[in-house]
């Protein structure tokens, strides 16, 4: 494996400029591309070449990623630091074919847990399931963090053009100003409060979760939460000590991680939001590319093709980030949805037999949607120091087929960042005005799909969850857990009383107490 590591490296040094690759080879598109449906991936606007794709996917065979792809999908507990299977894909099954964990097919209580969510669902949404005073739910606030909120609010936000439920709001962050905002504008009596947790232990939801009751029962008495609350966790008892009634509390099972669980229970704003049926169109999507992944070869399997992107950048040209930037506006949390995909899955330093990574693993990805990035940080994009490979993504049409002209704009912009990228401007096309070179040679690839419907959306999501499955298989890492947010909690925890009485100990450094006394004195500002 080391000797494909050296003869990609070596390969790299003599790859051509993209001016010069595109300049030799009329099929260049044609032949770095590839598509599931509508859904295409270019990747000919990067350095890869004939030599260096072929070495790559020697890499991934090298890696053993079918095998390790083999492996997920039929339920081996391959996230070894938690000895748990890593079964999202089952949530999406809707072949219903048994998928096996310890010996028991868990299709039966995926799909019992579908029916009661989507009969939920669709009650609340026809006004059958009730406010305590009989009426309707207008507005629903889903309570939770991480994986158990940016997953919904992303394709809340996404497939806004097949709202036809309640209102869907968020609140994570455990800073009042967020549930305080949020709440200000609803009416209690019309409110619908999701308390959304894996673990439902998690500090922020639960102490959102218990201001947010406080807010019920001021306006309403203490008998309406069981009729404006519902849960989703995995830990079923702990819902009802907070008063939420059994037949409103969701579950799902430890083999679906937090960033990967908008499949489950957790999508239930989405489902009240877009309705079961734009839902299962949704999880119809995401199977689709799990298909795909299991048996397209990879030379076509867009996964493992958009992960061998990341390999080349990451490892062999020695990019340390990547941008995500969706000329979508719907897609606005994209971004940040695949931040936490990403680095929480990928950033990490040890292989998973516990030793030191010789290879760069997880970039770190950030982004914004096109074209608002353009007049904001794309300067530093075309002109920085560093190369930042980009990956665009743009729907062939709007839902707003009246304003066309705004979607021509819209890919006429993205298709020229990218060759704005590619081509640069050369000293002399620049008429010898340095500031006006860019240096081009800038790699992106483009996904480009017809429409962002909740299909394509399953697919995009699905896209980019194999991809990091298949980056962290060649890195030989485990993408499925994430121990590196638990200092940061543990030290929370124990800093609380100290925040609360306003008192460093002599354990704290000088810097924390300094910092403790500094936020904790009385507020003096005029
Ligand atoms: O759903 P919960 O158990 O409340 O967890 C919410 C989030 O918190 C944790 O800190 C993890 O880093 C995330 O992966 C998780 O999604």
């Amino acid at each position: 494996m080391d000797k494909l590591w050296t003869e990609l490296a070596a390969a790299q040094q003599a790859t051509p400029s993209l001016r010069a690759l595109f300049a030799q080879n009329p099929d260049r598109f044609a032949e770095f591309s590839a598509g599931l449906d509508d859904l295409l991936l270019d990747y000919s606007k990067t350095g890869l070449t004939e030599t260096t794709r072929a070495l790559l996917l020697q890499l991934a065979e090298a890696t053993e990623v079918a095998q390790k792809r083999d492996a997920m999908f039929a339920g081996e507990k391959i996230n070894t630091t938690e000895n748990r299977a890593v079964l999202h894909t089952a949530l999406r099954n809707i072949a219903n074919t048994p998928v096996y964990v310890d010996g028991a097919d868990v299709m039966p209580e995926v799909n019992k847990t579908f029916d009661a969510l989507f009969k939920f669902a669709q009650a609340v949404r026809a006004g059958e399931i009730t406010a305590a005073d009989g009426g309707a739910f207008s507005d629903v606030i889903n309570i939770g963090i991480g994986g158990s909120d940016l997953g919904p609010a992303m394709v809340t936000g996404a497939l806004a053009p097949y709202h036809d439920g309640p209102r869907v709001h968020f609140v994570s962050n455990v800073d009042g100003a967020h549930l305080a905002d949020t709440i200000r504008p609803l009416d209690p009596a019309r409110t619908l409060i999701i308390v959304a947790s894996k673990t439902f232990t998690t500090i922020e939801t639960m102490t959102n979760a218990h201001s947010a009751r406080q807010w019920i029962v001021e306006a309403l008495g203490e008998q309406a939460v069981a009729r404006h609350f519902a849960a989703v966790s995995t830990a079923l008892d702990k819902g009802a000590v907070f008063g939420i009634l059994p037949e409103r509390t969701f579950g799902f099972w430890d083999w679906v991680g937090g960033r990967y669980s908008i499949w489950s229970a957790i999508g239930l704003p989405v489902m009240l939001a877009i309705g079961p049926e734009n839902f299962r169109e949704f999880l119809t999507g995401a199977h689709e590319m799990d298909q795909h992944f299991r048996t397209a070869p990879f030379a076509n399997n867009l996964p493992v093709l958009l992960a061998l992107t990341g390999i080349w950048h990451r490892n062999i040209c020695g990019h340390a980030a990547r941008a995500v930037l969706p000329y979508d506006q719907r897609l606005a949390r994209f971004p940040a949805y695949l931040q936490q995909l990403d680095m929480e899955s990928n950033g990490k330093r040890v292989r998973k037999d516990g030793s030191a990574v010789t290879q760069a693993t997880g970039p770190l990805v950030w982004g914004e949607p096109g074209t608002n990035g353009q007049h904001a940080f794309y300067q530093l994009l075309h002109q920085g120091t560093a190369v930042i490979p980009c990956e665009f993504l743009i729907a062939a049409q709007g839902h707003e087929p009246a304003m066309r002209e705004h979607h021509n704009l819209l890919i006429a912009n993205c298709l020229a960042q990218t060759r704005a990228l590619m081509l640069g401007r050369t000293l002399e096309e620049a008429h010898g005005n340095p500031h006006r070179v860019f240096p081009g040679n800038r790699p992106s690839v483009t996904i480009a799909y017809n429409k962002l419907t909740p299909r394509t959306l399953g697919r995009l999501i699905a896209l980019y969850e194999h991809r990091v499955f298949v980056e962290a298989a060649i890195w030989g890492i485990n993408a499925f857990d994430q121990w590196g947010v638990e200092l940061g909690k543990e030290l929370a925890t124990g800093l609380l009383p100290i925040v609360a009485s306003g008192r460093p100990d002599q354990s704290a450094d000088s810097s924390t107490a300094g910092l403790v006394l500094h936020l904790t004195k009385k507020d003096t500002a005029p």
